[in-house]
């Protein structure tokens, strides 16, 4: 069956003016689809772009190029009344859910507010049983109903923030690492009740997060970010069985690996230094990982977004259709 593209980045650009004539690009032409009914997972280490990516993404944020077409619109064209529709179908979800939930508002005004806003459920009886359904949903039952967030674990406030973000029946549900925040134990728990909530409601998820081994239990694709841009997209398996960018190759190898005797005998490649400031970003991403060899070739140019297998893209210089033979097979040895 062919993928039905729900929604559709296209060279977006997110660049924030900080001084008189200093300009950080966030995010600086980034490109990908995303189908109906799947999880784009988006990662990176911290301060990449992926949440700048995300907001932009829903409208929070103005783009400074490129565009969004959601369900064949442009989120930053739309009138007043489009774009009042447009956030009923895409809603968010925030890394700290104590943060993003009201602490002198109950649950159930917490998850009454959007629908109030959107004339949802007016019959105040009719409002509170979605208000329950809702609770239940989501693994909490009608007696939290009354309570405050202050009164929930970290998971908990998690499911409140879940249950809000449902409250208007989306398609579309941006997650903004939704699990950091949370103890190990509690993660898998979110995840699989995000999973539950896909496959029962017919959603369709961008999870952002740093961390590739949970991203790559939720994701169906996964888009690997670096200093504002996308260096490698394929579906999860694929990322993880042949991933080819070598920063991509650092991020996996920073996963421990429970087995001790697979751990032990493995090679890493750690990632060096700091991470660079979208201030003033080094060419490609050779002083993070051990790419030695292409250092000269990215000062010279970016490198192309190229379709290397099957709906496997890579933006690195070491595929580069001119690096045949001798030269190619050095740089490959090098980072491997
Ligand atoms: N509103 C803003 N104004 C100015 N700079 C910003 C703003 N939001 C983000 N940035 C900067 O943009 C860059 C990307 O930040 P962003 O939060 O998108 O990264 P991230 O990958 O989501 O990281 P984290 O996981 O730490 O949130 C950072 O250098 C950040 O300081």
């Amino acid at each position: 069956m062919e993928n039905e593209v729900l929604l559709s980045v296209r060279d977006l650009k997110k660049h924030f003016t900080m001084g008189k004539n200093e300009i950080l690009k966030a995010v600086d032409g980034i490109s990908f689809d995303i189908y109906k009914g799947e999880t784009f997972g988006l990662v990176g280490e911290s301060g990449c772009g992926k949440s700048t990516a995300g907001r932009t993404m829903i409208g929070l944020y103005d783009r400074t190029d490129g565009e969004v077409v959601f369900n064949g619109k442009d989120v930053h064209s739309l009138s007043e009344k489009e774009k009042f529709q447009f956030h009923k179908q895409m809603q968010m979800i925030f890394q700290d859910p104590y943060a993003s939930l009201n602490p002198r508002s109950t649950v159930k005004e917490i998850i009454s507010e959007p629908m109030e806003v959107h004339g949802l459920f007016p019959n105040k009886k009719e409002r509170l049983e979605r208000i329950y359904q809702l609770l239940e949903d989501v693994g909490l039952n009608r007696d939290h109903a009354n309570r405050y967030p202050h009164e929930f674990s970290g998971g908990q406030r998690q499911r409140i923030g879940i249950a809000r973000a449902l409250a208007l029946d989306p398609d579309f549900i941006i997650a903004d690492e939704p699990i950091s925040a949370l103890d190990v134990s509690v993660q898998a728990q979110v995840v699989n009740l995000l999973k539950r909530l896909q496959e029962e409601k017919g959603l369709t998820y961008l999870f952002i997060a740093h961390d590739l081994s949970m991203v790559k239990q939720i994701s169906d694709r996964i888009g690997v970010m670096y200093l504002g841009h996308i260096v490698e997209l394929t579906a999860s398996n694929q990322l993880y069985n042949k991933p080819l960018h070598p920063y991509t190759q650092a991020l996996l190898s920073a996963i421990p690996i429970p087995d001790p005797d697979v751990e032990d005998k493995r090679e890493r490649i750690i990632l060096q230094g700091e991470l660079p400031s979208p201030m003033d970003p080094p060419s490609g991403c050779v002083f993070r990982t051990r790419c030695q060899h292409a250092m000269d070739i990215c000062a010279q140019k970016k490198p192309v977004w190229q379709e290397i297998d099957k709906d496997h893209y890579v933006a690195c210089h070491l595929y580069d259709e001119h690096l045949e033979g001798k030269d190619k097979k050095e740089m490959l040895v090098n980072i491997r």
